[in-house]
């Protein structure tokens, strides 16, 4: 279980973040909803361990974890993946989707680099040709797909999706959360998704959590 608990967060001296808890198991989907500025973002980069609390802590599996990114431990880390909403501000636009893919690899230092990406492309439907194309050259669907990819890369037990969709056209978004839900089912795992769209949130999530109600008072 990865379960977020207290969780408060300040920009300067604004607080947008009071106490929120929430928890995601294995095998199951959230949706989390709220305003927009509410703070779904920044909840869910604290818990993708990219933002440190001003108070509160992240627990992954049971081990409570201190400190960000690379302080901390690369076998707890790539237990998430993240997927964000943008997938051009998320990938080097000079990088092949290939590279773009291997990146979590080559910094892990894994072996048999081609051969994983190959696999992860084939997870997620990308055909060989788009491999070697740079982001300029694919579509916004295609470019999420290989973002994708590249968050299942370690296998994560948790998948945390930032209105991952939101951008991508009717069918391409159901592409998605069909690869999604497929991963999810084969390695058990947890999926939490941050998303305005109702129809989504009801189609897809077991259940959803309306972030106003997560914090101090309220937390589940
Ligand atoms: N790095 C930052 N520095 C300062 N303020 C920030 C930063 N990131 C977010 N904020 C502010 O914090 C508030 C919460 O932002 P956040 O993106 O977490 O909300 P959200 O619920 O995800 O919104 P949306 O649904 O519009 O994406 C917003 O007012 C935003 O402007």
């Amino acid at each position: 279980m990865i379960t977020a608990e207290g969780i408060t967060v300040a920009y300067g001296h604004r607080r947008v973040l009071d106490g929120v808890s929430l928890s995601v198991a294995r095998g199951e989907t959230v949706g989390l909803r709220g305003p927009s500025g509410a703070g779904k973002s920044t909840l869910l980069r604290v818990l993708a361990l990219l933002h440190r609390p001003a108070a509160g802590r992240v627990i992954i599996d049971g081990t409570a974890i201190t400190g960000t990114r690379y302080a901390v431990p690369a076998a707890v880390r790539t237990r998430i993946g993240v997927l964000f909403q943008s997938p051009r501000a998320a990938a080097d636009p000079r990088l092949s989707l290939a590279d773009i893919i291997a990146e979590p690899l080559r910094v892990a230092g894994r072996p048999e680099i081609e051969r994983r990406v190959a696999e992860l492309a084939d997870t997620v439907g990308l055909t060989a040709d788009l491999l070697t194309r740079r982001p300029h050259a694919v579509s916004d669907g295609q470019l999420q797909r290989a973002c994708l990819a590249r968050a299942f890369a370690h296998t994560p037990h948790y998948l945390l999706c930032d209105e991952a969709t939101t951008m991508l056209d009717a069918a391409t978004q159901a592409l998605l959360a069909a690869v999604i839900t497929d991963y999810q089912k084969r390695h058990d795992a947890g999926v939490l998704i941050v998303t305005h769209d109702p129809a989504l949130m009801t189609r897809w999530a077991d259940r959803s959590l309306d972030l106003a109600q997560l914090s101090a008072a309220g937390g589940q």
